[in-house]
């Protein structure tokens, strides 16, 4: 399902929550929202899923505009983790599934198969006061899977999860990707979705700082790489000395090792330049991090 945002602004009162945002995403995308607490993620979620009316612009679904009477059939195709999920503690995991494939009228045979796929069998007969915060956002994750739909919205989804919770986590949203759903999704990890989503917004107070695909946003603003060297024993004002005819670097030298920040066309010729007294060396381009708080300005905060 693709998503269509055509100037789109909402207020809560004085408070403009979203402003004038247009932005579409693609069938089979996996799409990533990022900004600083209050930068409007949530509201734009719930604005997507037609759970907020705007207070200006439309939003369509597949060309269905969420305010139409239309959207209810849209809306059965829509799997949601909200940022909190959830749910009674006195029912086991299976019980509490089998009231989401009814609310979702789903049928309940579905259950054991998405609650295998979230590795949760074994444990779908307790009651989820025994469950860990990991597996309660699996139950939530497998909620969301209920009736495979084709547009999925995760807010801050991998909360709680471990690291091989968070590799499962997103092997099952490619499975979901390959079967052509589109995949929205905030998280305040940046490191962890930066590779991973096909393109992103950086939300600032409700506005877009920046859309594109992270080699699109490092490419418009010109963040510096990092090059840290480690030289042969005495060599480090020789390293100096052999950099001093490339302009724009920054460097900075501390015994026998040399951090240097360059643009990406000058990381050639500084390794160059060090080649013959480089003992390792170690290149990091910036990040999704770097990019949020460069375009997210005073603002900026890693949420
Ligand atoms: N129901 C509401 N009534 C009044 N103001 C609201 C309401 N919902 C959101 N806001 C305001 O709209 C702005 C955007 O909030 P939103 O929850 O969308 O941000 P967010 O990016 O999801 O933040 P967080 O990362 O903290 O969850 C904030 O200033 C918030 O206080």
């Amino acid at each position: 399902m693709s998503i269509e945002l055509d100037a789109v602004s909402k207020s809560f009162g004085p408070v403009e929550a979203i402003r004038n945002i247009s932005l579409t995403i693609g069938q089979g995308e996996m799409f990533g929202l990022i900004g600083h607490n209050g930068a409007g993620k949530s509201t734009l979620f719930k604005l997507m899923l037609g759970l907020l009316p705007a207070s200006a612009g439309a939003v369509r679904i597949n060309g269905v505009a969420t305010s139409s009477a239309q959207f209810r059939q849209v809306r059965r195709h829509i799997g949601y983790l909200p940022e909190s999920f959830v749910s009674y503690d006195n029912l086991s995991g299976l019980e509490v599934l089998h009231l989401f494939a009814d609310l979702k009228r789903v049928p309940r045979a579905e259950c054991g198969r998405v609650l295998r796929r979230v590795g949760l069998a074994d444990a779908c007969g307790r009651r989820l006061h025994t469950y860990s915060k990991g597996m309660r956002q699996r139950l939530g994750f497998a909620q969301v899977l209920l009736g495979d739909p084709e547009l999925i919205f995760l807010d801050e989804p991998t909360n709680g999860l471990d690291p091989e919770g968070i590799a499962d986590f997103y092997s099952i949203l490619r499975e979901a990707q390959q079967r052509g759903a589109t995949i929205v999704i905030t998280s305040h990890i940046l490191a962890e979705i930066q590779d991973r989503v096909d393109r992103l917004v950086i939300l600032d107070a409700g506005k877009v700082a920046a859309l594109g695909t992270l080699a699109e946003l490092r490419a418009r603003q010109v963040l510096p790489s990092h090059i840290e060297a480690q030289l042969l024993p005495g060599c480090g004002e020789r390293a100096g000395a052999a950099l001093a005819h490339l302009a724009g670097l920054t460097i900075i030298v501390d015994g026998d090792r040399a951090s240097i920040a360059c643009a990406a066309a000058q990381k050639a010729p500084v390794l160059a330049a060090l080649a013959p007294m480089l003992v390792d060396v170690t290149i990091r381009e910036p990040s999704l991090e770097d990019l949020f708080l460069g375009y997210g300005g005073q603002h900026a905060r890693a949420h």
